[in-house]
């Protein structure tokens, strides 16, 4: 059993979250409910700015809003320092309902509509990630339009293939985000936006995928946009001065996957970024990278009731909790494996192997196979560790489930930063035609 953040189990053998008993936290919220520990998230935006202060001054980290967006996390990210990746319109109002400093917004998107591009360019955001051709001359259109010049990085693609499940792999040629270094489309693109007259570029951006531990895969991301850097410049003289890396580095879900530090992936981009940039006799660019699952990934954690249990003899004991893939995902769309503690029986050891399952339609609503641990019984609370990257982000309703509320753990204090839906949220939106009535 793996404890993050400020987990410890208390002395009734119960787990505790940021001074918090998990038990009491369901009794007086209800389950599902999604945790956020605020020291956890505080010191993992700490711990990529320390980083790469020390080993590469120069740069900025953003948190990628798209793992959990919410007012109260852009305000504790703003604290901590960080800027933001918005990745539609609808991160970015949320990031402005927050009144985040729209300077230290970048905006991303493979397919932006002009509204959201106008919304970009009245707002002033600091960089716009610029994805292909077509959204190139659209936003200096619209620019010419508002009398306003904007400041972009074009996302190339730099042909590397990131170790992790194919669905979060980015950086491939045959990808649908960029522009494709080693095919010279990207050259292509950078040629045409220098050309433009309301656009500057300054710099790149690539992104290689999701949950990667091989730090190899991102010195040889960095070797290559060099390369591409170096080649823009003999090309169009143009010296381009900031270079976004892209997401963070992957998290131990379980203990299958690796650890691998901040440090470490800080210490091994800058080098790989100051050696190369010495060799090919370049100025070191900015250097930014902006990390999603790794600031909020370990900080969340999703608690659940136990209802019915079924044992098939010789073949496997399902347990079931309130809730599922509608506050879950992941299990279902990319086989991600979790762990589970039951959070009233914390310091028992592991008794049995189970299979947890969710409350809906679908065979494939599994959140755990074969996991040990203690006997269950209807009633427990089970706690999944590392909920909080892409788990409230991709909730949904299916089967007419609500989507649980958040609430917001520190030092023994809790605070519901999102109410959970209550049935009548499911039908707020909805309109029966008067014919019908
Ligand atoms: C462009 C971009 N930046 C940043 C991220 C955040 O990545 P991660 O959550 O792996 O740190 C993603 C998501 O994979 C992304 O697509
Ligand atoms: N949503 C994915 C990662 C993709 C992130 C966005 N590029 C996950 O849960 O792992």
């Amino acid at each position: 059993m793996v404890l993050h953040g400020t987990m410890e189990v208390n002395e009734k053998g119960n787990l505790e979250v940021g001074g918090c008993d998990v038990t009491n936290i369901a009794t007086e919220y209800g389950t599902p409910l999604y945790i956020l520990d605020e020291e956890e998230l505080r010191d993992n935006c700490r711990a990529y700015r320390q980083a790469f202060e020390e080993w590469y001054p120069n740069s900025e980290t953003i948190y990628a809003s798209k793992a959990f967006m919410s007012l109260t996390i852009c305000k504790i990210v703003e604290e901590e320092g960080l800027g933001l990746d918005v990745v539609s319109g609808g991160e970015l109002y949320t990031a402005l309902e927050a009144d985040f400093p729209t300077d230290k917004i970048y905006f991303h998107g493979n397919n932006k509509t002009p509204e959201e591009l106008e919304m970009v360019l009245n707002e002033e955001i600091g960089r716009i990630v610029v994805d292909n051709n077509y959204e190139l001359e659209l936003l200096n259109e619209l620019a010419d339009q508002q009398g306003k010049r904007a400041d972009i990085l074009i996302r190339v693609t730099p042909g590397v293939e990131a170790h992790t499940h194919s669905y979060i792999q980015t950086g491939q040629t045959d990808s649908k985000f960029g522009v494709g270094i080693q095919n010279g489309l990207a050259l292509e693109t950078v040629k045409k936006a220098v050309e433009l007259e309301n656009i500057d570029v300054k710099g790149i951006h690539c992104h290689i995928g999701s949950q990667i531990f091989n730090l190899e895969s991102f010195e040889v991301a960095v070797d290559v946009m060099l390369d591409f850097v170096e080649e823009v410049k003999i090309e169009t003289g143009l010296v381009m001065e900031e270079l976004n890396i892209g997401g963070g580095i992957g998290i131990k879900y379980t203990d299958k996957d690796q650890s691998v530090s901040i440090d470490q992936y800080a210490e091994l981009v800058a080098k790989a970024i100051k050696q190369k940039c010495e060799e090919i006799n370049i100025p070191l660019p900015k250097i930014i990278n902006e990390p999603g699952r790794s600031i909020i990934g370990t900080a969340g954690s999703t608690i659940y009731t136990v209802g019915s249990i079924k044992n098939i003899p010789d073949v496997r004991k399902y347990v079931a909790v309130d809730g599922g893939m509608p506050d879950n995902i992941r299990p279902a769309l990319y086989e991600a494996e979790y762990e589970a503690i039951v959070a009233n029986k914390a310091n028992r050891k592991p008794e049995e192997v189970v299979s947890i399952t969710g409350k809906c339609c679908e065979s494939g609503d599994m959140l755990i196979w074969d996991i040990e641990l203690p006997e269950m019984e209807p009633g427990d609370v089970l706690l999944t560790p590392c909920t909080g990257a892409y788990g409230y982000a991709m909730a949904n309703n299916y089967n007419s489930l609500p989507k649980p509320g958040v609430v917001l753990i520190n030092n023994g204090q809790v605070e519901e930063i999102i109410r959970g839906e209550r049935y009548e949220d499911l039908v707020a939106k909805e309109e029966i035609p008067a014919r019908l009535k």
